[in-house]
């Protein structure tokens, strides 16, 4: 897809395309949509950020409770997103063995308890091996500086998006 096709959407099929960039947050599309248009994916990406990060802390707290739990009861259920789905099970999050998801839980319950948000990941960039301790080591984070690694998560998990959106176009030969 090239931008004069991304640049001439309405505001349905621009939101359609892009309203799970963000994780479940169709509204930052909504939104960004109005800023058209865009010169490349790097522009339509930095609208995106932008608004992120001109969100009030409560927002930017929304946006990572938005985010299905690495191996939970979305996935469980099989309720999570299409893109979440395919990132999850790309990392080897739909085979894990009972203990290892009970220890997924047992740290997502606790980072929970002490952030008041998901923790998030962006699971194309790591591995399923990585989660438990990444987790972890977060856990201990202060809540301020916790706020903005997982947001540079988000961020991350949307640039992935856009690439398998817009991709680079095959290269145009002679
Ligand atoms: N809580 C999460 O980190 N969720 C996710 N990370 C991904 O890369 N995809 C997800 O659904």
């Amino acid at each position: 897809m090239d931008m004069q096709k991304v640049n001439s959407m309405d505001f349905g099929e621009f939101v359609d395309v892009f309203g799970n960039v963000i994780e479940r947050c169709p509204l930052i599309a909504a939104a960004v949509w109005s800023q058209r248009p865009f010169s490349d994916l790097e522009d339509l990406e930095r609208h995106f950020f932008e608004f992120i990060d001109t969100l009030p802390r409560s927002g930017q707290e929304g946006i990572l409770r938005c985010h299905p739990d690495l191996a939970g009861r979305d996935l469980q259920r099989g309720t999570l997103t299409a893109e979440s789905q395919r990132e999850q099970s790309g990392a080897g999050l739909t085979t894990l063995s009972g203990d290892e998801r009970r220890r997924l839980s047992e740290l997502n319950a606790r980072y929970r308890a002490r952030f008041g948000f998901s923790f998030v990941l962006a699971v194309r960039l790591s591995d399923r091996a990585a989660v438990p301790g990444e987790l972890a080591r977060r856990l201990h984070q202060q809540p301020e500086h916790e706020l903005r690694t997982a947001l540079g998560e988000v961020k991350k998990i949307g640039h992935l998006r856009l690439l398998d959106l817009l991709g680079s176009e095959p290269a145009r030969l002679g």
